[in-house]
């Protein structure tokens, strides 16, 4: 993973940071990656989430998923970073990105009706993924789904796979039906967990190489230390809250490469829900280059002065070539291919944006692969966390989302509590 942050410095961009101030915050990282590695070494709540390499058994993961390892889909039941994770590694490395990997993390009925309606069950593994396993949305598809294999004659305890926390409904259900089951490993939020069962089951299942993955992992965690200059992730968490500070309140993340759309998905999870705390952090909008060159680019080069433009690229992408062109209005078009034309997209589209003198910056891997993945997903957990070192928010908790859960709970069970009062009082100004 290689990390581009020229222009984000000041003299090509504002916001922008100097070369001065960013000697200064690699202090700060200094001193965030003491207590990073503190907490690493008492696998803390949350900073455990790096140390995910050493945890995880990729093996393991293989033998438990075994029984259903003939399935030609897996259906993945889990919401948020018990989805966002899975998705992306299966849409970045099977080879019909991801079509034999189908989501349900919405409770649509049209859609999951859809869902459902096209599957053959006999040929399908269910993954259900929740690692409080208290999740209604996870918990109602997942009794839908039991209900619509019950009704197709296929026995669901033969082909479902469970991950979930040490305890909860889930758990107490997997071990009723003696299901294969996994666990989230201790200490790891949600949103921080693609490196463990959570993210790999689908793609252990579908016969990506999760072990390659992990190796991707470890190498980024080689480059942690105490300096933004040798780390990739930690410049890239550094920058961001550079620029955050400086009025970059907007993130958006631009993946030049459609098999890496749902990895920008996956991002804004973890910025939004790590980093949006004490009325601070920077909102993710998902973009996907070169299509949104042509919808939401005229904002970040000509709009508000508060974004900055995050691009994700492999170096080396297969090349498609272009047909001779037949009219001379094409001649351009001549002897290239659709790689070429994509990277020269992204190059312009990046020179733009400095000669605005709007912030960007560029993630590259190598290549679209399992090693490179991996070190992208451990080099992006890294970054969030040195953001939310740098920023002083408590990186691994998300307390806001509570009250909606209970309120949608307690409307669902028919109680009248406060919440539900406010629910009753909104402020109706309806237009019609
Ligand atoms: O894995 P669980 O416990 O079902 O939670 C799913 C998601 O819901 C959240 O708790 C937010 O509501 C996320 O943090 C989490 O990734």
């Amino acid at each position: 993973m290689y990390v581009d942050i020229g222009n984000a410095l000041a003299s090509v961009a504002d916001p922008g940071v100097t070369r001065s101030e960013l000697e200064g915050i690699d202090d700060q990282v200094a001193a965030a990656h003491s207590r990073i590695a503190e907490g690493r070494a008492d696998n803390e709540f949350g900073y455990a989430a790096l140390n995910l390499p050493a945890l995880v058994d990729a093996g393991a993961i293989r033998r438990a998923v075994e029984p259903v390892a003939d399935a030609g889909t897996v259906v993945t039941v889990g919401i948020g970073g018990s989805a966002l994770g899975a998705r992306t590694i299966t849409t970045a490395l099977t080879d019909d990105a991801g079509d034999s990997h189908v989501v349900l993390d919405n409770v649509d009925p049209d859609e999951v009706e859809g869902v459902l309606a096209d599957l053959s069950f006999e040929d399908v593994a269910v993954n259900v993924v929740s690692k409080s396993g208290t999740t209604a949305e996870t918990l109602a598809n997942f009794l839908v789904v039991r209900e619509a294999m019950d009704e197709a004659g296929v026995d669901w305890t033969e082909r479902t796979v469970v991950t979930t926390g040490q305890s909860g409904p889930l758990a107490d259900l997997a071990a009723e039906h003696d299901l294969p089951t996994l666990a989230v490993p201790t200490g790891v939020p949600g949103r921080f967990s693609a490196l463990s069962a959570v993210g790999l089951v689908p793609a252990a299942i579908l016969g990506c190489d999760v072990e390659a993955i992990m190796e991707g992992a470890w190498e980024a965690e080689a480059t942690l230390g105490p300096s933004l200059f040798d780390c990739p992730g930690y410049a890239y968490g550094a920058v961001s809250y550079a620029l955050e500070a400086r009025g970059a309140s907007v993130n958006a993340f631009m993946p030049y490469a459609e098999r890496l759309e749902p990895f920008a998905e996956w991002f804004a999870q973890l910025w939004a829900e790590s980093l949006g705390k004490d009325g601070g952090g920077q909102t993710p909008a998902r973009a996907l280059g070169a299509t949104d060159q042509h919808s939401q680019l005229q904002l970040y080069r000509a709009g508000r002065r508060n974004t900055m433009v995050s691009f994700l690229t492999p170096r080396e992408r297969p090349g498609v070539e272009v047909p001779e062109p037949d009219a001379e209005a094409l001649a351009y078009l001549a002897g290239t291919d659709l790689g070429e034309l994509l990277d020269a997209e992204l190059q312009a589209t990046e020179a733009s944006l400095a000669e605005a003198g709007r912030p960007n910056v560029r993630i590259e891997i190598d290549r679209l692969d399992a090693h490179s993945l991996g070190e992208l997903l451990y080099g992006m957990c890294a970054a969030c966390i040195m953001a939310g070192e740098l920023a002083g928010v408590d990186t691994f908790t998300q307390p806001a989302v509570e009250w909606g859960k209970e309120t949608a709970r307690d409307l669902l069970q028919g109680e009248e509590t406060e919440r539900t009062a406010a629910v009753e009082d909104k402020t109706e100004l309806v237009v019609e």
